[in-house]
């Protein structure tokens, strides 16, 4: 008898009963041989086992097998012409079948003495052979160890096509750079010439100007367009989180790590690392980073086994960085690895031409997804996008938009549906903010944009992240202006 003990599950049921319950496997096995009692015995013995057995004794039929390519696994015979027994037809049919069907597991069958042939097999793709006679037990363990190669194959390479997918919805770029305007022209100009290099760049310029868009561009035009480009704030991440965040960590390794868990920098190898907010890190977390930067390894945080990685870096800050290091605050040696390529993106008012550019693209998109199509911003309410400032740049650009198109009730945007808190032509038209005259409202831009902090902190009743949010800037963001007006 057959030692069948791996097919069944026992169990008892309610009424204590056991229950046997024959466990099938999935698979589809061709089985190939001259031999016709050698067909039916291993029918016989594989049908216990596997869901579909199908028996063939003339090879020639391998050609015009249907759906071959659904197969898991091929017994084939060695040595089929009677009498004759160099292998060749085996090994020519085994070429066959790897030609048509190159993921199936194909098992030779061999006469026992021809060991050389079946080593021979191996090398041209089969996943193992047998001996005639064989051994029932042998020789299903050797089917249920092709079955389980080729289920793992088969895994992978579903694996590898998810990934392949989710790279291209992570890296799918929804958010097209607009604007005509020569200042933003030249960051493109300097953007594609950049992407070809490995180089490390660093992207500066106010918030909302644009730069996680650059970097994405730096990305795309990039040799690695075709693996992740993974983004980290860092301005969100908190100082004891920062470690395992970028570099991983093991289970144990703290409370809260119930798994291990590979870091940023493990999951953009091969790709595109941007860590936006550079400035806002510590100098002990920018001793940390520079250490992987420089030595392209990481160790996750419980371990110390360094791990290789594989990146290409982009920084962004809307910091002076040289100030920073000037005051101490800032590593000159890590600014230095972070800065082959500086890219600076302008603010948004000093690209004028852009505005009205972007507002009839934001324009468009937002009545789109707002259903109100047909709307449209008139005169004087283009005169004054163009004259306001713009703080937030683009991103309060698009939040002012939205927001008056949400509102909106006729066809026509007018001036008075984009109230902006200041700006050059508000300020002339409408008065300042806060009810300051012209002689007490803000002199300087720093001066403005506190006074407009606080207009946004006062009507969302001192939250903070509505007033961000108001503003078109991060919420890191404001606390950092609120900071620095203090000092
Ligand atoms: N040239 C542009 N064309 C179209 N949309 C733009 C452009 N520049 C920026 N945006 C949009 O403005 C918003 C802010 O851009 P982004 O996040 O790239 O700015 P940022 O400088 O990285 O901001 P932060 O410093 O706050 O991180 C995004 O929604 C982005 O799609």
């Amino acid at each position: 008898m057959y030692n069948y003990c791996q097919t069944f599950l026992r169990f008892r049921n309610q009424n204590g009963w056991e229950v046997v319950v024959l466990r099938m496997q999935n698979a589809k096995i061709l089985v190939v041989d001259d031999n016709k009692s050698v067909l039916s015995a291993l029918e016989i013995l594989l049908q216990f086992e596997y869901k579909t057995i199908r028996t063939i004794s003339n090879p020639n039929q391998i050609s015009s097998f249907p759906d071959l390519d659904t197969y898991d696994i091929v017994l084939l015979d060695m040595n089929f012409s009677a009498g004759v027994n160099t292998g060749n037809e085996g090994l020519f049919w085994l070429r066959e079948i790897r030609k048509k069907a190159p993921h199936i597991s194909v098992i030779m069958m061999t006469a026992y003495g021809a060991v050389d042939l079946a080593v021979k097999a191996l090398k041209e793709g089969a996943a193992d052979f047998v001996l005639k006679p064989w051994n029932n037990d042998k020789l299903l363990a050797t089917v249920k160890s092709a079955y389980s190669l080729r289920k793992s194959q088969k895994e992978v390479s579903q694996l590898r096509e998810k990934e392949s997918s989710l790279k291209q919805v992570i890296n799918q770029n929804n958010n097209p750079i607009v604007g005509n305007s020569k200042a933003l022209q030249a960051v493109l100009k300097l953007t594609a010439k950049v992407a070809k290099t490995e180089v490390n760049v660093l992207v500066t310029g106010e918030n909302g100007t644009g730069k996680e868009l650059i970097a994405r561009e730096l990305h795309r035009l990039s040799p690695r367009s075709d693996e992740v480009f993974i983004a980290v704030d860092m301005g969100s991440i908190s100082e004891n989180l920062f470690e395992s965040e970028l570099f991983g960590h093991l289970k144990g390794a703290f409370t809260d790590a119930k798994e291990d868990r590979a870091g940023k920098f493990e999951a953009a190898n091969g790709g595109t690392l941007f860590l936006d907010e550079i400035g806002n890190l510590s100098l002990q977390a920018q001793a940390k980073l520079l250490s992987a930067i420089q030595n392209k390894t990481i160790v996750r945080v419980g371990s110390n086994k360094p791990i290789s990685v594989d990146i290409r870096l982009i920084c962004a800050t809307n910091e002076n960085l040289d100030n920073m290091v000037s005051d101490g605050l800032f590593r000159e040696d890590l600014l230095y690895r972070i800065n082959t390529i500086r890219i600076e993106v302008p603010p948004l008012r000093e690209r004028e031409d852009d505005i009205l550019i972007l507002a009839d693209f934001y324009l468009k998109k937002f009545t789109a997804k707002y259903g109100k199509p047909g709307l449209r911003i008139n005169q004087t309410a283009q005169e004054k996008l163009l004259a306001y400032p713009w703080p937030g740049n683009i991103r309060e650009l698009l939040h002012t938009l939205e927001r008056a198109i949400i509102l909106s009730e006729g066809n026509v945007l007018k001036s008075e549906d984009f109230p902006m808190a200041s700006g050059r032509e508000t300020s002339r038209q409408d008065g300042l903010p806060g009810g300051a005259s012209e002689e007490s409202g803000p002199k300087t831009l720093e001066e403005m944009e506190l006074l407009m902090i606080n207009n946004a902190l006062d009507q969302n009743d001192g939250n903070y992240t509505a007033a961000a949010e108001q503003l078109g800037i991060s919420r890191q963001t404001l606390y950092n202006k609120l900071k620095k007006s203090k000092h």
